[in-house]
């Protein structure tokens, strides 16, 4: 496998030749089974609050960027009882309280904490508007787009409740260090903000200066 990917040769099915990880104990995307977890909330106070999360010290923002697909049935890469968006935001921090660097952070069980929120065809979202009108510009896989005073919080739906688990890098090098937060609502996006990309699945980087 020269470079992996997605398709019939260097896709999903090949990643453990390179990336042994692969057969690890935590790997993500996983299926949420609903009836299975509860959400948690902290019952220690006269009304159920989430307070803090799965999360201790604070993550770094590093990254966001989306995963999507060449249908709107099969974009996103985590499902909810086995049905899939048409696709998944992931907001990418890492544990800069206790570890250096990204890298570093990027090997240690609590180094990485990834926020995911699934997208659904529906109304256009202003918000979304400031990304995906800079789409055009990066239709070529590995090409980036620079904002400046972007917060990604403006994408987050109206209800922050989540389910979460200890998991891993959705792709190469598949790293089992991300406790991820999947938003249980989906924010919208509707047709004319979806752009194309001329290789489905890939994955664009929105870095910030
Ligand atoms: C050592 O180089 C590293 C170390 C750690 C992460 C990465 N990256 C590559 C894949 C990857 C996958 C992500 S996902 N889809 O699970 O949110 S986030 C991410 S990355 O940070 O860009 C590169
Ligand atoms: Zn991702």
């Amino acid at each position: 496998m020269l470079h992996w990917g997605y398709d019939e040769h260097n896709g999903p099915a090949h990643w453990k030749e390179v990336f042994p990880v692969a057969n690890g104990d935590r790997q993500s995307p996983i299926d949420i089974k609903t009836e299975e977890t509860n959400v948690e909330f902290d019952d220690t106070v006269n009304k159920s609050v989430l307070t803090g999360g799965p999360l201790s010290g604070t993550y770094r923002l590093r990254q966001v960027h989306f995963h999507w697909g060449s249908s709107d049935e099969a974009g996103s890469e985590h499902a909810v009882d086995g049905m899939k968006y048409a696709a998944e935001l992931h907001v990418v921090h890492w544990n800069a309280e206790k570890y250096s660097s990204f890298v570093e952070a990027a090997r240690q069980s609590d180094g990485l904490a990834v926020m995911a929120v699934f997208l659904k065809v529906g109304e256009c979202n202003p918000q979304l508007k400031k990304i995906t009108d800079r789409l055009d510009t990066i239709r070529i896989k590995g090409k980036r787009a620079l904002f400046t005073n972007f917060d990604p919080s403006c994408l987050l739906p109206k209800s922050l409740d989540y389910w979460t688990y200890f998991g891993s890098l959705t792709v190469p090098p598949l790293l089992e260090s991300v406790i991820w937060i999947v938003l249980r609502e989906p924010i919208s996006v509707c047709s004319e903000q979806q752009v194309q990309a001329q290789i489905p699945d890939v994955t664009v980087s929105v870095k910030n200066k």
